[in-house]
C-alpha cells in the first residue's frame, strides 16, 4: 500500500460498474478497498484479479466472531495474497490475537498482509455510543481505549476517524498505524459519516492513509475528484 496515495472505496454493486470505474483511470496502480457489498457480489477472483492488475487491496471484511472462527477465516485470507485486512477491536484482545495467528499461519511466501481493528466507527457519533453501546464518557477514550487493546494483541493498527489520529499516535507509537475513513471535501458532512475531516486535515493530524468512497465515486468526474484529494493529501504529508 502506497502510502502517498488515497485508498478509495470500491463500493460497487457489480463487477461491470468497478469496472467501469477503474477503466478511468487507465493503466494507474491505485490502492483500493474492497468491502461487503462488492466481495458478497464478485467474490475473490474479482480481488484476484484486482491484484493481477497491478492494484493494491484492503480487503475490508470487518471480522467480529470467536476468536477461533476467526482464526480460521484469516488463514484463509492471508492466502489470497491482498495488502490489507480488519476485524473490530470490540471483538477484544483474543480473538484480534486469534486473527493475528490465523494471518501467520496462512501467508504464503511470507506476505502477511498488514492487520488492522476497527475502533468506533466514523458513523457513530458521540451521543450514539453514550446511548445505544451505553459507553459513558467521550468517544475519543472509548477510540483510545480500542486502540491500546489492539496495540497490546500485535496488531499493525487501527482504523478511526481522522480526528484521532494524532491522539492514537501519543497513546501506541508513531509507528502505529491510522488508517482513516470518514474523508468529506468539506467541514459538514450530509449523509452517515458524522466524525469527519478533509484530506489536508487528516494528513496534518497524522494520518497514515486515508480511504475515500463517495466523494471520488460519486462524483461528477471521479478522475478529477481523485487527482484533487491525492493532491491535498501530499501537500501536507510528513
Ligand atoms: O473499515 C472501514 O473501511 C470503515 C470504517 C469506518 O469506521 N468507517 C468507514 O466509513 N469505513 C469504510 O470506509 C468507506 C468510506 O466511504 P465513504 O463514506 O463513501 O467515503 C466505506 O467503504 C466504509 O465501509
Amino acid at each position: 500500500m502506497n502510502k502517498q496515495k488515497p485508498i478509495i472505496a470500491l463500493d460497487f454493486a457489480t463487477k461491470e460498474a468497478a469496472i467501469a470505474f477503474l477503466n478511468l483511470f487507465k493503466n494507474e496502480s491505485l490502492n483500493l478497498k474492497v468491502g461487503m457489498e462488492l466481495f458478497y457480489k464478485t467474490g475473490m477472483d474479482f480481488v484476484q484479479y484486482l491484484k493481477e492488475e497491478g492494484h493494491s487491496v484492503f480487503l475490508d471484511l470487518k471480522l467480529h466472531d470467536i476468536p477461533n472462527t476467526v482464526k480460521s477465516a484469516m488463514k484463509v485470507l492471508a492466502q489470497s495474497g491482498v495488502d490489507m485486512v480488519n476485524v473490530h477491536a470490540s471483538g477484544g484482545v483474543k480473538m484480534m490475537q486469534a486473527a493475528k495467528e490465523g494471518l501467520e499461519e496462512g501467508a504464503l511466501n511470507n506476505h502477511k498482509p498488514l492487520l488492522i481493528a476497527v475502533t468506533q466507527l466514523t458513523s457513530t457519533s458521540q451521543t450514539q455510543m453514550n446511548e445505544e453501546q451505553q459507553i459513558l464518557g467521550a468517544i475519543q477514550d472509548s477510540v483510545q481505549n480500542y486502540a491500546t487493546l489492539t496495540q497490546k494483541a500485535g496488531l499493525d493498527g487501527v482504523v478511526c476517524s481522522p480526528l484521532e489520529a494524532s491522539l492514537i499516535k501519543e497513546a501506541t507509537s508513531n509507528k502505529f498505524l491510522t488508517i482513516t475513513p470518514g474523508i468529506r471535501l468539506t467541514s459538514k458532512s450530509n449523509d452517515d459519516q458524522t466524525r469527519i475531516m478533509t484530506p489536508r486535515d487528516a494528513a496534518k493530524n497524522g494520518s497514515d492513509y486515508i480511504v475515500v468512497g463517495r466523494p471520488i465515486t460519486q462524483a461528477l468526474d471521479p478522475v478529477e475528484a481523485y487527482q484533487y484529494i491525492l493532491k491535498e493529501w501530499q501537500a501536507e504529508l510528513k
